[in-house]
C-alpha cells in the first residue's frame, strides 16, 4: 500500500506555513506530517536539503517532502546559511542581529529549499525560494525563528510583524512552496 505524502519536519511553524501556502493556492494537495529526526550534513544549502530527503525517504519509506532553511549574511559570504539554527538557539533573535554589528552591510538573503523524493532510492528534485532583505539592528515582533530580525527588502515590517499572508506572499518559503506545488500537480 502506498503512503501519503509526509512532509518530513520537526518544526511546527513549517507545518503551519506549508499548510497555509497550500490552503491559498486552492491546490487541493494534501501533506500529512511526519516528525522524524534526520540527519543534516554540512555543505551547500542544495547539498543539505538533498541528503535530508534521500535520509527522509529511507526513514519513512514513501513518498516524503522536506525544507532546509538557511538565512545568509552578504557580509559573511552567505554564512551562517544552513547553519543558522544554532546561531538561533543559542543567540535568540537579538542576539543575532548583534553579531552584524560593526559590519555596514546588514543585508541577507533567507532561502527556502524544498526538496521531494518519491521512496528510497528514488531521484530528489529541488524547489529553492529566496527572498532578500536585511537583519534589523534590534527585534521587532515576536514569532518563528529570526522572523523578528529579518526585514525584507522594499517592507516596513519584519516577517515577525507581517500578518502570515503577507509573509507568505513575499517569503522564501511562499515561493519553494508554489513551486513545489506545480511540480505536485504533474505527478
Ligand atoms: O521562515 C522562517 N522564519 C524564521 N525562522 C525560520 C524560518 N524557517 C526556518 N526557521 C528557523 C528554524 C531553524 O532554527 C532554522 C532552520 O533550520 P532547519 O533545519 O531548516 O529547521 P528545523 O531543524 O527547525 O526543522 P526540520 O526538522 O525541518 O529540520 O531556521
Ligand atoms: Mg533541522
Amino acid at each position: 500500500m502506498t503512503k501519503p505524502l509526509a512532509l518530513i519536519t520537526g518544526n511546527i511553524n513549517k507545518v503551519k506555513e506549508v499548510k497555509r501556502i497550500l490552503a491559498s493556492d486552492d491546490s487541493s494537495i494534501d501533506l500529512i506530517n511526519v516528525k522524524l529526526d534526520v540527519p543534516e550534513i554540512q555543505g551547500t544549502y542544495e547539498e543539505v536539503v538533498m541528503a535530508k530527503a534521500a535520509a527522509a525517504a529511507v526513514a519513512y519509506d514513501g513518498p516524503v517532502i522536506v525544507d532546509d532553511t538557511s538565512l545568509c549574511f552578504t557580509s559573511w559570504k552567505g554564512l551562517p546559511g544552513p547553519y543558522i539554527k544554532d546561531f538561533i538557539t543559542r543567540l535568540g533573535p537579538s542576539g543575532l542581529a548583534h553579531v552584524l554589528d560593526g559590519f555596514e552591510d546588514r543585508s541577507a538573503t533567507a532561502v527556502a529549499s524544498f526538496a521531494y523524493c518519491a521512496g528510497p532510492g528514488e531521484e530528489v528534485k529541488l524547489f529553492i525560494g529566496k527572498c532578500d532583505g536585511s537583519i534589523t539592528k534590534e527585534a521587532h515582533g515576536s514569532g518563528f525563528g529570526w522572523d523578528p530580525v529579518f526585514l525584507p527588502k522594499g517592507k516596513k515590517q519584519t516577517y515577525a510583524e507581517m500578518p502570515g499572508g503577507e509573509k507568505d506572499a513575499i517569503s522564501h518559503r511562499g515561493k519553494a512552496v508554489r513551486l513545489l506545488c506545480e511540480f505536485l500537480k504533474t505527478l
